[in-house]
């Protein structure tokens, strides 16, 4: 758990941004330093677009984004992330070896010794054109120049969408032997919540442009349940304990956030399991009860 001195690598402080037909009102969020932190939401939430504003990549209207402490506009801390993806159309043409030419000299903390180690780790090849590379090695290779340039930083979106089961959790291992072993500070946009289930440490969940949840994955799992049991249990004030109810053909099924205490005297009548990133995600955007 975080200790009182816990430093933020990011802060977000009532961010505000207004698209065409999409805002983003008063976000604030914070990425503590040293953790894999998900970041989920539905298709559209505004995961990308949060992302891009931090990486000043999208101009802000209002608030403040802090990134190791200073603002986000400073070039120096640019040095300090790594941002991986896995669309390396600019460099399509190339191979490894010539991106690493001109990327290199770029960074005063290019590490030639991690390159050659990640290098290998990753299988890619030196010689072949980014154009052959498959999803999964471009992902790969994103992530080698990051991890060359010793960022401090990660941020990753979306890196296993698109990939097969294996690759992704090939990939999944390497960013938790990442933090565990070099200590980075890993933020990571996906909607496949699965993943996130089994290597974050924080979860931010955002939909519709607002944060619906910050937490560790320790409260989460401490704190959310799927609660099942015959309709007839359902009325108005039970319906208040819920935050989304679904009917099934057995009964209901809702997804409650609290101490499991208040449904002692229940009995067998109901039924608790733990809820998952997909259960909570899938409730809390429920229109219908
Ligand atoms: N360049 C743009 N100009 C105007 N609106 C945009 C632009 N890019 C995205 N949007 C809108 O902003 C909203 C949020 O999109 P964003 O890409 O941030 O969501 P997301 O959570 O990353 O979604 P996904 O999981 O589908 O990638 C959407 O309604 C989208 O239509």
């Amino acid at each position: 758990m975080r200790g009182i001195d816990q430093m933020n690598t990011v802060e977000f402080h009532n961010v505000t941004k207004s698209r065409k037909d999409f805002s983003i009102k008063n976000l604030s969020f914070t990425i503590p330093q040293g953790f894999i932190t998900g970041f989920i939401g539905p298709n559209g939430s505004g995961k990308t677009t949060t992302i891009q504003m931090m990486m000043n990549l999208l101009h802000i209207d209002e608030g403040d984004i802090r990134l190791f402490g200073t603002n986000h506009k400073n070039q120096h801390v640019k040095q300090k992330i790594g941002f991986v993806y896995d669309d390396l159309y600019m460099y399509e043409e190339f191979n490894i070896r010539k991106i690493k030419s001109f990327i290199a000299p770029l960074y005063e903390t290019w590490n030639e010794e991690l390159f050659q180690k990640y290098l290998v780790k990753f299988e890619l090849p030196t010689g072949k054109k980014i154009k052959k590379f498959s999803k999964g090695m471009k992902m790969k290779c994103s992530l080698l120049f990051a991890l060359s340039h010793e960022a401090e930083f990660i941020i990753m979106d979306e890196p296993t969408s698109g990939l097969d089961p294996i690759f992704r959790r090939e990939l999944l291992d390497h960013i938790q032997e990442l933090m565990l072993k070099e200590n980075q500070t890993i933020f990571l946009s996906s909607h496949i919540t699965a993943d996130l289930d089994r290597i974050a440490d924080y979860i931010i969940f955002i939909y519709q442009g607002k944060i619906m949840l910050q937490k560790s994955m320790e409260e989460i799992q401490n704190l959310f349940y799927i609660i099942k049991g015959k309709s007839d249990l359902i009325d108005a004030d039970t319906k208040e304990l819920f935050i989304g109810i679904k009917q099934t053909s057995l009964g209901f099924e809702a997804l409650f956030e609290g101490e499991l205490s208040l449904f002692d005297a229940f009995g067998d009548e109901i039924v608790a399991e733990k809820a998952t990133l997909e259960d909570i995600m899938y409730y809390m955007t429920r229109k219908e009860i």
